[in-house]
């Protein structure tokens, strides 16, 4: 009888650090990938890690993992990068630019110089500024060249809702816009709970003055702050984040999620990768999901583009 061949789903992941290896585990866990290559700069590391994980395949799904080298990005169908510079307690993501963005200029040209005609996600802060960095330097197409954005920050608030209202996080619908950082800001007024907006379900009037609520959205805006100091580094969420995007990649999902995706007029903004919902494929990103914004909204994604151009130049500079 003759088999049906299985596409190969193939991932290579660069950087074998916490957030590399997280993802690595999760991936393992849930079974969406058959190949998965590690890389870092560190061989010895990628090759440990890439043991240490084989050694849990008769609990998890059966894939291949191994160590190799940049030749494996030329058949791969997604390059995740998570290498570089992770912030100190007390440093913010922006702090990591100049060294990272001189970090990713090495790392992208060698997986261009394969032929890879895959999709790039960017894990690595400012992941912004990467993920513009990372398009400029390989050139792909902007639907190709995607970053984590703030699928993160979006399943923090999504959690933190859900433990104030007790409601199951999977059914708080809403979203951290903007920057993956400081700038960054809730739309309150998308946020349901249940398909009922939050200003009724909670009977809350002004959703932007609340107490309760600013206090909710300070904690997911300075969540890895807050974690940084107590364990030195964020990387189970993200790594469970990159997971959700790879799946929605290769399973060709057509799936929401908030993600650094490139703006070319949406939200009154150009030239940009800044978090917001867009509809994910294997193509990469489909589409961008314009919210209608409040006034107060779109002048914090204002003020968040603005900064995030500001750093794309200082990133630029740093590779001249
Ligand atoms: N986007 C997000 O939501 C999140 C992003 N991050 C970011 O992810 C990045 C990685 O963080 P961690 O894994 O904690 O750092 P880590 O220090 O544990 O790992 C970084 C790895 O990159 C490798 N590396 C450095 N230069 C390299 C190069 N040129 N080529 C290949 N590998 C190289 C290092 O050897 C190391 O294994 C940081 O920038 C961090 O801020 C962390 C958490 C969440
Ligand atoms: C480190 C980081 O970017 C985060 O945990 O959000």
């Amino acid at each position: 009888m003759a088999s049906k061949k299985t596409k190969l789903r193939k991932v290579v992941v660069i950087g074998t650090g916490f957030v590399g290896t997280s993802y690595a585990y999760a991936l393992l866990n849930q079974g969406v990938v058959n190949e998965l290559v590690l890389i870092d700069l560190d061989k010895d590391k990628a090759e440990g890690e890439a043991r240490d994980l084989n050694h849990g395949m008769a609990f998890g799904n059966p894939m291949r993992i191994k160590a190799g080298d940049y030749e494996e990005c030329h058949n791969a169908d997604l390059v995740v990068i998570t290498a570089g510079a992770n912030q100190k307690p007390g440093e913010t993501r922006l702090d990591l630019v100049s060294k990272n963005a001189r970090i990713f200029k090495g790392i992208v040209e060698k997986v261009m110089a394969v032929d890879f005609q895959g999709i790039f996600l960017v894990a690595t802060n400012p992941v912004d500024i990467l993920t513009q960095l990372t398009r400029e330097i390989s050139g792909l197409p902007k639907e190709r060249v995607i970053g984590s954005g703030t699928i993160l920050d979006t399943a923090r608030f999504r959690y933190l809702l859900g433990e104030y209202f007790e409601v199951d996080a999977r059914n708080v619908h809403a979203y951290i816009v903007g920057e993956h950082g400081d700038s960054e800001l809730p739309v309150w007024s998308h946020v349901q709970i249940g398909g009922v907006p939050l200003s009724k379900y909670a009977n809350i009037a002004n959703l932007y003055e609340d107490k309760q609520m600013t206090a909710i959205f300070e904690n997911v805006r300075d969540a890895a702050y807050h974690i940084i100091k107590r364990k030195g580094a964020t990387y189970y969420g993200i790594g469970l984040g990159l997971v959700r995007l790879t799946r929605a990649i290769l399973n060709n999902e057509n799936a929401i999620v908030t993600v650094s995706a490139y703006l070319e007029g949406q939200y009154g903004l150009d030239d940009v990768y800044i978090g917001v919902p867009a509809v994910l494929n294997e193509n990469g990103v489909r589409e961008i999901m314009e919210l209608k914004l409040t006034d107060v909204e779109q002048q914090q994604l204002d003020a968040s583009a603005k900064t995030l151009k500001e750093m794309v130049d200082v990133g630029r500079k740093a590779l001249i």
